[in-house]
């Protein structure tokens, strides 16, 4: 193990009664100073994760390390790490000062060293001079400021975010987004961040961990991840996205709606069956002629930055363009891209599986 590793799974698994586990066979590392996400939709074993890495729950199977060291058996108190909560978890009777005390006072610190180390953590998520106020008299984003303010006061190794923006309208979101990850930069420990927002997540990460069904689907750099997704599931959640069926033909020459594409992609089966990805955004829109997809507009949005369109090809597939010009709803028109927009991927489960998840998982998403 090298030394800036932090956090490592070797095959974990986690099972409850039920006849699937909720984490199958999860193996990764996690180097020290870096901002982490866990990335999926709803049940798909995020939190979970969470939750062995911080020890409020045991694995069924495999071995997990802090620092190099085995610490399936350590008791949560004895690790190195605070969690800060979705709902930020605050005392409501206390104010913040004691809210942020309050782990301080359980280990007996002296009440000096309790001063000092409270003012040092206020000031440092922009709360000095808020000690004696009462929580239900701030807001939402100086809620989880207190909440970050408590995670970080008694100086842990590793800082758990379970969906800790969620409870926050748009702006402030986004704003705490910035102020998180600025935040980490300044304290330099490793921050783990949950979360269903694959904006969120692109934005705000260091590495991203795409998560579904218990596994991990890929993890990489946000744009790693974005521009190389590994599989359908990956390409479809990070983003709108093209998918179509394909064949590859042989390296840098890839086969789909009928019409052969020079790609950079290589290293593939002769004839292997694949699918493709083109991002919305690189498909240009030209005439028919010029085209090297022809397609018609169906529907047309102006989305301020650009417009959306969605588009049919003759075989029916749909074609999603995301483009400065416009067009007019039932125009005939070419789409180009350049050999570099075309993603190429091994297939990974079928149609069927993939539609069912993307279907339970949009389901959630209303709720
Ligand atoms: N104590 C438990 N007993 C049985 N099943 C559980 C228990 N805790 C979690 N699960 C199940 O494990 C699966 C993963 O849960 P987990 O909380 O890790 O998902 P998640 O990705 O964090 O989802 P969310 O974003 O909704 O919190 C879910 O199907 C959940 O129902």
């Amino acid at each position: 193990m090298n030394n800036s590793m932090i956090i490592q799974f070797d095959n974990v698994t986690k099972q409850y009664d039920t006849d699937r586990p909720v984490l199958d066979d999860v193996s990764f590392e996690l180097e020290r100073g870096k901002f982490y996400t866990l990335l999926g939709p709803s049940g798909c074993g995020k939190t979970t994760i969470l939750r062995l890495i911080a020890g409020f729950t045991e694995a069924t199977s495999g071995d997990i390390y802090f620092n190099g060291k085995r610490i399936n058996d350590l008791p949560a108190n004895k690790r190195r790490m605070n969690t800060v909560f979705q709902d930020y978890a605050l005392f409501p009777h206390l104010n913040v000062f004691e809210n942020v005390a309050f782990g301080l006072r359980i280990k007996k610190m002296r009440e000096t060293d309790i001063k000092a180390k409270v003012k040092e953590a206020l000031q440092f998520v922009n709360l000095a001079g808020y000690e004696n106020r009462e929580i239900t008299e701030m807001s939402g984003g100086q809620r989880q400021r207190v909440a970050i303010a408590r995670a970080i006061v008694n100086e842990p190794e590793v800082i758990l975010l379970d969906e800790p923006l969620s409870a926050l309208d748009l702006k402030l979101r986004t704003e705490m987004q910035y102020e998180l990850r600025e935040l980490q930069r300044r304290l330099g420990i490793t921050f783990i961040f949950v979360t269903h927002d694959q904006e969120e997540a692109l934005a705000m990460s260091d590495e991203i961990f795409v998560i579904n069904e218990g596994k991990i689907q890929q993890s990489g750099t946000p744009t790693d991840i974005y521009d190389e997704p590994i599989n359908r599931f990956v390409a479809d959640f990070i983003g709108e996205s093209n998918i179509v069926h394909g064949t590859m033909i042989e390296d840098y020459l890839v086969k789909f709606t009928g019409k052969q594409f020079e790609c950079v992609d290589q290293g593939f089966n002769p004839n292997e069956p694949v699918e493709i990805v083109i991002r919305p955004e690189d498909l240009e829109i030209t005439s028919r002629e010029k085209g090297k997809l022809q397609v018609q507009v169906d529907s047309q949005l102006f989305r301020g930055v650009h417009y959306e369109l969605s588009c049919y090809d003759k075989d029916g597939n749909e074609w999603l363009v995301h483009s400065t010009k416009k067009a007019a709803v039932g125009d005939q028109i070419g789409l180009y891209f350049e050999p570099e927009a075309i993603h190429v991927m091994r297939l990974g489960e079928t149609e069927e599986e993939f539609d069912r998840r993307l279907e339970a998982y949009k389901d959630g998403d209303e709720e």
